[in-house]
């Protein structure tokens, strides 16, 4: 993709007229009817699709996300913004339209699934292997994933398996070990939601410096005070469509307007 001085930056992330729906098998007219009668009328209507419904999750939505940006995705809940992050990272076919990516996306999370049996050491190394990142590189970052993550702050659990860790702290890890590489797009949904304050404090920093590595990054929040920290630009998302595309304060100036205060 080539680069124009008058357009800025290369860009990133393409969405070109994106459609997403969601096919619910086994959700037809059932209610009310026995087991047996239900699977009858199943295998009877085998053929005509009768049985699935569909959502449509994302309408027609376009947008071209640059190198260096930091994006903020809103809406309100069910209105498509984990739906549309799912499938910039390619976890998701759409229905309509393309999605163009300069470079690996990664969602923050997904990437690095963890395993709840394993301690999170062993997390730390599997989660940088899937990751990409080369045994060497995960050496050298291991003491600073742990440090950030901050799990050993309350005795030597980075030894013990994930199942014993509380939510907060395995959510930690996890975006500990995702913003450990330095990612072509990185893709976070909620991930602040779930720390601490003083965890969030820190992850909002470290998204800052993603972002100066040159990254584009996106992320999901209804956290209005998280993404006026740390995005310069917003998406607003409503019912699957965009609504409005924008610097941060003016998008979400008019969506506390349409949410009626200072919350998503
Ligand atoms: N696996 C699925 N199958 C069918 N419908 C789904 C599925 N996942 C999401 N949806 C529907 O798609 C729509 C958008 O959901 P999505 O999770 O993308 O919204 P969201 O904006 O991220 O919501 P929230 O803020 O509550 O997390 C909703 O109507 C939801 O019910």
């Amino acid at each position: 993709m080539a680069e124009t001085a008058d357009q800025g930056p290369a860009p990133t992330v393409i969405v070109d007229e994106v459609d997403i729906v969601y096919r619910v098998h086994g959700a037809g007219a059932t209610a009310g009817r026995g087991a047996a009668t239900a699977a009858l009328g199943r295998i009877l209507r085998r053929g005509q699709e009768r049985g699935v419904r569909t959502v449509h999750a994302v309408r027609n939505v376009s947008f071209t996300a640059r190198k260096g940006e930091a994006i903020g995705l809103i809406g309100t809940n069910g209105s498509g913004k984990s739906t549309l992050l799912k499938a910039v990272a390619g976890l998701l076919p759409v229905e309509r339209g393309r999605i163009f990516t300069d470079g690996q996306p990664s969602l923050l999370g997904v990437n690095a699934a963890l395993m709840n049996d394993l301690t999170g050491e062993r997390n730390v190394h599997l989660g940088g292997l899937a990751m990409g990142m080369s045994r060497e590189q995960i050496k050298q970052r291991y003491d600073d994933i742990v440090d950030f993550s901050g799990v050993n702050e309350k005795g030597d659990f980075i030894t013990l398996p994930m199942r014993t860790y509380s939510s907060g702290m395995a959510a930690r890890l996890r975006f500990s070990i995702g913003s450990a590489k330095d990612h072509d797009v990185l893709l976070i949904d909620e991930a602040l939601a779930t720390g601490d304050r003083s965890f969030q404090k820190r992850s909002e920093a470290r998204i800052r410096e993603l972002r100066e590595r040159a990254g584009t990054v996106f992320l999901v929040s209804h956290n209005n005070k998280s993404i006026r920290d740390t995005c310069d630009r917003v998406l607003w998302l409503e019912r699957g469509e965009l609504r409005m595309d924008g610097p941060t304060g003016e998008v979400l100036k008019e969506y506390e307007r349409f949410t009626g205060g200072g919350k998503g």
